[in-house]
């Protein structure tokens, strides 16, 4: 393949894409139900595994689809994946709120990501970062888990007298505030790296507050891939939505 980007920006832009293109192929078969989420998981993870080692082949990998080779905690550079993010609303025709999640992790920080909706045709990523638009809406907006919402985001939406939009995928509502869809991520109770590594790196290219939800760092490539909480948010939210975290937690 000649036309395969050199920069890692517009590779994991492109390879994110090209998992999309065979996903999008993998909801013609006819498939239905579990066997339908199966057959996405495995085909996306096993062409973005195929194709880091064609391209990429001196990097470490952590995928959600693949045994976890704890080489990478000894790398400089780790590749972190999710093939198929929103399985759930993946195996609904026609919901376009799932994604495919590329991150790269260089020496502590995360400094690449895309994020592609390929439902939508479109992918967010470091390559071209976005500026955020302004408001367009009066009441803040949070995107929620649309089948595990944590129930203390109620609670926070009266105190901020915000609305809850609930969708599938977490790198979707991680963009749905990158454009304006909505104001705020707030999540608790469970999610791993790989669910928001890609969508932090683009969100923070994009100047948008990001972090735990007690307002502490979000940190990756740990031995313990476990993330299970964050805040991605308009910056003037932030400080809002951690007080009231500090001052109520999340249980
Ligand atoms: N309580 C929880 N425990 C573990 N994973 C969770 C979780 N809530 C959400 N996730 C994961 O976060 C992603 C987005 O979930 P949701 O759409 O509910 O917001 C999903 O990833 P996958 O689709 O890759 O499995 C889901 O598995
Ligand atoms: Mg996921």
């Amino acid at each position: 393949m000649n036309d395969v980007p050199a920069d890692d920006h517009h590779f994991a832009a492109w390879l994110a894409e090209q998992a999309g293109v065979r996903l999008l192929s993998v909801r013609q078969e006819g498939l239905e139900g579990r066997a339908l989420k199966d057959a996405g998981d495995t085909a996306a993870q096993l062409l973005i595994a195929q194709l880091l080692a064609e391209h990429r082949p001196d990097d470490a990998v952590l995928s959600e689809e693949a045994t976890d080779d704890k080489d990478r905690l000894g790398a400089d550079r780790v590749w972190i994946i999710d093939p198929l993010d929103g399985t759930r609303e993946f195996s609904e025709p026609p919901r376009d709120d799932w994604a495919v999640h590329v991150a790269l992790w260089e020496r502590g920080e995360l400094t690449v990501g895309a994020v592609a909706q390929p439902a939508l045709g479109e992918t967010f990523s470091t390559a071209a970062p976005t500026a955020v638009p302004e408001r367009t809406s009066y009441r803040p907006r949070i995107a929620v888990s649309r089948s595990r919402p944590p129930a203390f985001v109620e609670a926070l939406a009266a105190e901020l007298d915000a609305e809850l939009v609930p969708m599938g995928s977490a790198g979707v509502k991680v963009i749905s505030v990158v454009r304006d869809v909505a104001d705020a991520y707030v999540h608790a109770g469970g999610q791993y790296e790989w669910d928001n590594a890609a969508p932090v790196a683009v969100a923070r290219a994009a100047g948008l507050f990001c972090s735990r939800v007690d307002g502490s760092e979000l940190v990756y490539n740990k031995d313990d891939v476990s993330l299970p909480d964050l805040i991605v948010c308009r910056p003037e939210l932030a400080e809002k939505i951690v007080d009231f975290v500090k001052r109520n937690g999340v249980d």
